[in-house]
């Protein structure tokens, strides 16, 4: 479980968000929305521990992830804007690198498989800066595919996919938070699940009131 308390943050003069509070359970999808600028990136970064909150804290499992440090990474896959792909590197390197970072590196048949289930078979040994913008997109998104960490964090990861990964991505999704994990996101994609719960928080409309259903719940800041 990610706990969220009182959280802020400040880009230069400005106050994105204050006093946000919020917790994402096992098996649960957040699904983060806001206009552009409302800090979405900012929010995510923070749960990442890439940038430091102006106030708050993010607990992980109990946890302040400042306190768990490299622990907290472990269990986290973050999907930012670079994708974390290096140009230079095949598929095949940049996964076996990823997956080395991991608590439990794939072997090369695992990684192969991924690089095939995410339509990039013939291409694994190919420096990534070869590809297509939507092919490097799904190198990055083969590591989806080997991870067994419990929380992902995904910053716009439906970007410049077409609609056939775009369906993969969906899937991926589910099976991570069907198998028990949690996924944050931006997106502007609908994410429907197989099981589990999601739940929506809104930036950068403080004035708005909270709504909450049995199966989804929603909170707007
Ligand atoms: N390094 C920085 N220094 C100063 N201001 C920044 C910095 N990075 C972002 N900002 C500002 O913080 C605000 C929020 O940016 P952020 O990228 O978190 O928004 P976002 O909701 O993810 O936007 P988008 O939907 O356009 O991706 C923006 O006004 C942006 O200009």
């Amino acid at each position: 479980m990610l706990d969220v308390s009182d959280l802020a943050c400040r880009r230069g003069e400005r106050l994105l968000f204050s006093g946000l509070s919020f917790q994402v359970p096992a098996e649960t999808l957040l699904h983060v929305r806001g206009r552009n600028g409302s800090g979405k990136t900012t929010l995510l970064r923070a749960l990442c521990g890439l940038l430091r909150a102006d106030a708050g804290s993010i607990r992980w499992r109990g946890e302040t992830i400042r306190d768990l440090a490299e622990d907290y990474n472990r269990d986290l896959l973050y999907f930012g804007h670079l994708n974390g792909i290096k140009a230079d590197l095949t598929g095949l390197e940049n996964l076996r690198i990823a997956s080395t970072l991991d608590q439990d590196p794939a072997d090369a048949d695992a990684i192969f498989a991924a690089l095939s289930r995410i339509g990039l078979e013939g291409f694994e040994d190919l420096p990534t800066r070869m590809l297509s913008q939507g092919q490097k997109k799904r190198v990055a998104l083969a590591r989806l595919i080997l991870s067994k960490a419990p929380l992902w964090i995904l910053d716009e990861p439906f970007t410049a996919l077409d609609v056939d990964a775009v369906d993969l991505l969906q899937q991926l999704i589910a099976e991570q938070v069907a198998r028990g994990g949690s996924v944050i996101l931006t997106t502007h994609q609908e994410v429907p699940l197989t099981s589990g719960a999601i739940q929506r928080l809104t930036l950068g409309e403080a004035s708005d009131p909270v709504s909450s259903e049995s199966t989804e719940s929603e909170t707007r800041h």
